[in-house]
């Protein structure tokens, strides 16, 4: 389709020359007749290039039909010399451009084989100069010809050049967009989601700075989670920027300009608009100017950072479901069993790496239920879970077993490790007394009293660690009732 103005200038050009020569011989219409069918070709070449489905690999057809015309052509005009050689070198030169020498062969083949062919049907003529009028003529329209051409290469040049920066830029968003989705997947937590994925956004985008706030739906004046990359923002800045996304809480549909007395920088902040079931999100980015393709660029990456924290809140909510008992926030038992199994493989495996376990199990649950109230029962238990917590290390594993029983795993430790937390319940706990309130707003103190039992793979087969824990800490509490009896 480019090529459709040089084209009707070279047909238009080379029928002037014809009509020239056919007044200079006098061989009249003979000649501009058949010349007038030349002018249909440029159409005809055009009109088949935009209705092909492949209208390049048509326009290229077309190029090597021109060289087939123009060499019948310039058999037609007596092989007038500085016509045949501009005529022909321009199309072997399009040809060339498009095909590479390949189909620059052909185009000669075509050409010459036009040449040839006219010349056999009508018997050859030579006359290789007409005029010094016709040559200045020619080499005139062969000057506008060759410049035409470049100008078409020139603007083909120039969107190749744009198509290769917007190509590379669209790279760089897939890439990001790639990176994103895989930090989603390592990340622990939302804090960590969202960190990363900015870190990673703005190594990908070093022009841009990045932040990233996840306000409360019911209250957006509580922003509960902040990320920030790339961007010279201190906490009061961030604070005002918080303020200032409280105020947009309207859903928004696409980006908005953020004032830049806000922060001192030229923002743009796009929304998550109804993406996260439980926050307002917003990702802030810091540019130049708002263009159409970072427009298109910010909502992708809202759609996937908007996605995985979703999917992520998610995942944290179902994983705790499942890991956690609700009352105390403690392991389940579920939870425990199945870290209790991989001790117990673990074990198989390497014998030489041990386990213990210690049971809990306060003492007078059901009087407090029944003195006082199922709440200030719930109060017990949740006070013991806190002090227990308060005297583990993060390697342990506490798990509420049951009503009013808890259980400690310690993974890779021996019998020692659960005396020590043992001897530290004794010594914290044992005769403490816990605040409760009842049902019916009475505060009553209470004497919390627990039964231990401590057992290790060390004593034991692994198998058996937990049932040797559960009958010494019986034995504790039969021990303990009796002492109290005879007390
Ligand atoms: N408030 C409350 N009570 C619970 C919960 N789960 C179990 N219980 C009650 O805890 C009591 C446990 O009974 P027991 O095993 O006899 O406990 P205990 O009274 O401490 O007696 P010993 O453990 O034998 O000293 C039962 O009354 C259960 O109904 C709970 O989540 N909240």
């Amino acid at each position: 389709m480019a090529t459709l103005a040089p084209r009707a200038f070279a047909f238009c050009h080379t029928f002037g020359l014809t009509v020239w020569i056919a007044l200079v011989e006098g061989s009249g219409w003979s000649l501009i007749l058949p010349g007038l069918l030349l002018l249909l070709w440029p159409g005809v070449a055009y009109v088949h290039a935009a209705r092909a489905q492949h209208s390049k690999h048509a326009e290229f057809k077309n190029l090597l039909l021109d060289s087939l015309l123009f060499g019948i052509w310039c058999s037609v005009l007596d092989f007038y010399v500085l016509a045949t050689l501009s005529i022909g070198l321009a199309c072997f030169m399009n040809n060339m451009v498009v095909g590479g020498p390949h189909r620059m062969l052909a185009s000669m083949a075509l050409f010459a084989g036009g040449a040839l062919g006219w010349g056999i049907l009508t018997g050859f003529a030579f006359r290789p100069y007409v005029s010094a009028g016709l040559d200045i003529y020619q080499g005139a329209g062969a000057v506008v010809y060759f410049l035409a051409i470049a100008r078409v290469m020139y603007g083909q040049n120039r969107q190749i050049g744009r198509s290769i920066v917007e190509i590379k830029f669209q790279n760089r968003v897939f890439h990001a967009l790639l990176d994103l989705g895989v930090v989603a997947n390592r990340a622990s937590n939302i804090h960590t989601l969202l960190d990363d994925s900015l870190k990673h956004l703005h190594a990908d985008f070093p022009e841009y700075g990045f932040a990233v706030f996840l306000q409360e739906c019911q209250r957006p004046e509580v922003t509960r989670y902040a990320a920030v990359a790339g961007l010279r923002l201190d906490p009061d800045d961030e604070h005002r920027l918080c303020r200032l996304l409280a105020t947009l809480h309207e859903p928004h549909a696409s980006t908005v300009k953020l004032s830049e007395k806000a922060v001192g920088e030229q923002l743009y902040a796009t929304p998550m608009a109804g993406r996260l079931s439980m926050y307002e999100g917003w990702l802030i980015v810091r540019a130049p100017k708002l263009d159409a393709a970072l427009e298109r660029m910010l909502t992708l990456f809202v759609d996937q950072l908007a996605a995985a924290t979703e999917n992520k809140l998610l995942h944290l909510a179902l994983k705790k479901t499942a890991e956690r008992d609700g009352l105390t926030g403690l392991y389940n038992r579920g939870f425990f069993e199945s870290a209790l199994q991989l001790s117990i493989q673990g074990k198989t495996q390497s014998p030489g790496l041990d386990f213990a376990v210690l049971m809990i199990d306060v003492d007078g649950l059901k009087e407090v239920n029944d003195r006082h109230g199922h709440v200030a029962g719930d109060q017990l238990i949740t006070s013991v879970a806190e002090r227990l917590q308060m005297h583990c290390r993060a390697s342990d594993i506490l798990a509420r077993y049951g009503g009013d029983e808890f259980v400690v795993l310690f993974p890779s430790a021996g019998l020692s490790a659960a005396n020590r937390l043992a001897g530290l319940v004794r010594t914290h706990m044992e005769d403490q007394r816990c605040l409760i309130t009842t049902a019916h707003g009475e505060r009553v103190t209470l004497t919390l009293r627990m039964s231990l039992g401590c057992a290790s793979s060390t004593e034991t087969p692994a198998q058996e660690v937990l049932t040797l824990a559960d009958e010494r800490m019986y034995d504790d509490k039969t021990q303990r009732r009796k002492q109290r009896a005879l007390g």
